[in-house]
């Protein structure tokens, strides 16, 4: 039985009439940013999209438009290059030093957000060899991280999206509920394919993340072929414990996999057979797997993840 009373009811539902500025924060979206290392005649290239968002200090700028604590957006991005004149290094240390910036040289700044995409270049294998200063683009994965600071605590997930990857046996689906609306045949042998996009939440900011990364890719890559599949949520779930097994920094990792459906083609009606050699690769609809694999006793922060969307 409800024991709220009419005039609690009202007082719940009846606004004051004050307009007030919720959450906010403004920066510089997508600066794009390459930076050669010629330290030596064989150079290297880092190439990476940055965001620099900033929270705090900012209620008579919407309120007034007194912009005297609004950081420009263009300064924003001017630091992004001029930081870089010393080196990138890895995306979530280059993204915290901006946030360190911020935060300490304003003292209003009480925060904000710094995400990095970095697209990764393979250096042309000539007829002498690997080239110094010629490089064509791996259009494998993208891949990211989200530095939030809240104060002196930040926050960093980092991850990879757009890894596609396909088996093309050892997977298999059935078992499934029937009602009168299913139609899928049960399959012990398909092709499984995804693009995997999965984001990790790091314990600390005391890591040598490049070193990270490489161990996280490649632990994904080798469980998505090892495990024998029954469902692609059983694979997704193999290769976050199989990171957090290996990773003792990282507390927890979600993942998005859309399921690339590849139907085999009847080719009956032309007399021949189809021993699960053609397939359709078919683009949609697709089913999405979402989850995260986490470790059950680590406690949650939901900050981290504020404004990561594209996730359960
Ligand atoms: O691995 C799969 N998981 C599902 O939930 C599902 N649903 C479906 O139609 N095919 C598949 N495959």
């Amino acid at each position: 039985m409800s024991t709220t009373t009419t005039a609690e009811q009202s007082a719940a539902t009846q606004s004051s009439g004050a307009i007030v500025l919720g959450d906010n924060q403004w920066g510089k979206a997508e600066v794009r940013l390459v930076r050669v290392d010629r330290s030596t005649p064989r150079h290297e290239i880092t190439d990476v999209n940055v965001s620099s968002q900033l929270r705090g200090g900012q209620e008579a700028t919407h309120r007034e438009g007194d912009n005297s604590r609004c950081v420009a957006t263009d300064t924003q991005k001017n630091t992004i290059y001029a930081f870089a004149r010393d080196g990138v290094g890895a995306i979530e240390d280059f993204a915290i030093r901006l946030g360190q910036h911020f935060v300490e040289d304003f003292e209003w700044i009480e925060g904000g957000r710094w995400e990095i995409e970095q697209y990764s270049w393979n250096r042309i294998e000539t007829s002498d060899g690997e080239h110094d200063h010629a490089f064509v683009r791996n259009n494998q994965e993208t891949r990211t991280t989200v530095v939030q600071r809240d104060g002196d605590e930040v926050f960093v997930v980092s991850g990879l999206t757009d890894l596609v990857v396909l088996k093309s046996t050892g997977s298999e689906f059935h078992g499934f509920p029937r009602d009168r609306y299913t139609t899928l045949v049960e399959t012990d042998d398909r092709i499984l394919a995804t693009s995997v996009t999965s984001r990790w939440r790091y314990t600390t900011t005391d890591v040598d993340f490049d070193a990270v990364y490489a161990k996280v890719r490649a632990i994904q890559l080798e469980a998505f072929a090892t495990t024998h599949s029954l469902a692609l949520q059983q694979t997704l779930f193999a290769m976050g414990k199989a990171v957090l097994e290996a990773v003792p920094e990282i507390a927890e990792i979600k993942f998005s996999m859309p399921n690339k459906h590849h139907f085999l083609v009847d080719l009956a009606p032309f007399g021949l057979d189809n021993p699960n050699e053609v397939f359709y690769a078919a683009d949609r609809p697709y089913g999405l797997i979402e989850a995260t694999v986490l470790r059950e006793d680590v406690p949650a922060e939901p900050r981290a993840w504020a404004t990561v969307t594209g996730f359960c």
